[in-house]
């Protein structure tokens, strides 16, 4: 039975070739959410009980990338199409390591719609391009939303994976150099920003924004006159607001934004590359409506504003709506990334360790690149289900791994050179699993002990996010192995915490 599955009240696309029919998903999608067949598939003459979506101009191609649609709720409140403040609706987009997704709520915070999809894999030659495959998805995803609802949509927030890093020509919108991830270490960067920056001051890492800048000034010398940094969160708004050069103090901490005294430092400001970096805002500030060839195109309406952002493992947090000191945030998605709040401020490259400003507090933290990215390439969602079911949490496993999809860690230690660790594997798939939950839990807990050996305020409690949080066992096994309350956080999805944003952003607008 699909949650809410009813007709929705807004018109039928006429064209049939552009109606989509929804049909159950294959079992090893998460229940309750939808998937949408190839819009090849006519719809039969009655809408069956699950309904039909009118759609724009453009179907979903199953085949360019994955798409899971939830249900939508009370979805009869916005028939009647008047914008009044009670109905307008807040959209929040997460730009996550192995796919996208989107919230839209309303002001009190229901979730009227939300989609998944996973990346659309473009080549140009041997290699992945990534910005066309983020645009795309952008732009799949503002097709996705169910044309009813778009025209409530009051205003736009985007969190992105932290440091990957775009440089663009601003006399063009192009980009001068392929997108350099998240998790991308530059070990060429890294002796001349600690020469600049102070010991062990966040930027010190071969992972940073700054090396990744420092990188590409050093190697390049054409286009440099116009170039502009942009993080992956910046770049997407960019692409829907169209003013250059606006990040956040989230997505800026990186780069050496000291959100501490709301500037860069004259240490950076004294570098021949100062002009790339982006003015910062407070993330959910608003930037400016929406390109009117946008907003006409997907059907928002006048007045839609687009807003600063975050990072992907801040806006997890924020959508925990954990608000206490003591209490932290544990991503589980492809990485493992930790966010305590603690009343002070603490940093240190040697470890990863890193503070986040979230208003008069600190989210302090770090992300492994330990989680779900070494799930993903040893088992399948459903096999995790399966497997996990047999696991008894309150045993522990023997095994002794420190499971990374790739050479190199960034946090609890800070070791471009780390080599993955998933031997001897046992003969039990259960067993292996088990050792593998057991120990990337253990690289969580060696986390929050750190933590409080830096100074942190103590962790008390710990929410989980990501596509982990749904496993109960692994949150049993946590508790066990971090010696804490563990939970499922409320809202587990980055965009929802987007969406907090995008709400946010009204209200100072106002
Ligand atoms: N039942 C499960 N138990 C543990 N991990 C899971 C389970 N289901 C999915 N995952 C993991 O969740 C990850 C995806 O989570 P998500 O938050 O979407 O990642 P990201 O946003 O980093 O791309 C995958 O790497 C997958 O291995
Ligand atoms: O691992 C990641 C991708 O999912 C990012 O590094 C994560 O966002 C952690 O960075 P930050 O603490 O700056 O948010």
């Amino acid at each position: 039975m699909i949650r809410g599955s009813h007709l929705l009240p807004y018109p039928v696309c006429s064209h049939p070739g552009a109606i989509r029919k929804l049909v159950p998903v294959p079992s090893d999608w998460t229940s309750g959410m939808l998937t949408l067949a190839h819009p090849s598939t006519p719809c039969p003459g009655a809408h069956s009980r699950l309904g039909c979506f009118s759609s724009r101009r453009r179907c979903i191609s199953l085949a360019k990338s994955s798409v899971k649609m939830s249900s939508f709720e009370g979805s009869q409140d916005y028939a009647d199409g008047d914008l009044q403040g009670s109905k307008q609706l807040y959209l929040g987009i997460d730009f996550g390591t192995s796919g996208a997704r989107y919230v839209l709520i309303d002001k009190q915070g229901t979730i009227r719609s939300e989609i998944k999809r996973t990346y659309p894999q473009p080549l140009v030659g041997n290699t992945l391009n990534w910005a066309s495959s983020w645009r795309e998805t952008l732009f799949s995803l503002l097709e996705d939303i169910p044309v009813g609802l778009c025209r409530y949509i009051a205003s736009i927030s985007i969190d992105g994976t932290s440091a990957t890093t775009l440089i663009i020509d601003s006399n063009t919108g192009e980009l001068l150099c392929r997108p350099f991830l998240y998790n991308e270490s530059l070990p060429d960067a890294l002796p001349i920003v600690t020469s600049i920056a102070p010991e062990n001051h966040t930027v010190c890492s071969g992972s940073s924004t700054l090396c990744k800048l420092v990188s590409w000034w050093n190697s390049n010398n054409s286009n440099k006159g116009s170039a502009v940094l942009m993080h992956q969160s910046d770049w997407l708004l960019w692409l829907l607001h169209g003013k250059f050069g606006i990040s956040d103090y989230n997505n800026a901490l990186k780069v050496g934004y000291n959100p501490e005294t709301d500037s860069y430092p004259s240490w950076l400001l004294a570098q021949p590359f100062f002009y790339l970096l982006p003015s910062v805002k407070a993330p959910g500030s608003p930037i400016g409506c929406i390109k009117e060839d946008i907003r006409l195109r997907f059907g928002f309406p006048k007045g839609c504003v687009v807003c600063t952002g975050t990072t992907d493992s801040i806006a997890a947090f924020l959508a925990a709506r954990a608000t206490q000191p003591g209490r932290a945030v544990t991503s589980l998605g492809s990485t493992l990334a930790i966010k305590l709040l603690s009343t002070s401020r603490i940093e240190d490259a040697r470890f990863g360790v890193y503070s986040h400003r979230l208003d008069d507090k600190w989210l302090v933290g770090g992300a492994s690149n330990t989680g779900g990215a070494v799930l993903r390439q040893i088992f399948t969602n459903g096999q995790l289900e399966v497997l996990s079911s047999q696991i008894d949490p309150l045993v522990p496993s023997p095994l002794d791994y420190y499971p990374l999809p790739a050479t190199g860690e960034r946090f609890p230690v800070a070791d471009p050179n780390m080599m993955p660790r998933l031997h001897p594997r046992p003969e039990s798939e259960v067993e292996y699993l088990h050792g593998i939950l057991e120990s990337i839990a253990r690289i969580e807990a060696k986390g929050y002990k750190l933590l409080k050996e830096l100074g942190a305020t103590e962790v008390e409690e710990v929410f989980t996010a990501g596509g982990g949080a749904k496993n109960q066992v692994w949150i049993k096994i946590r508790e066990r192995v971090l010696g804490l309350p563990v939970h499922r956080a409320s809202q587990t999805e980055a965009a929802y915490g987007a969406a907090l944003l995008a709400l946010k952003g009204v209200g100072l607008q106002n």
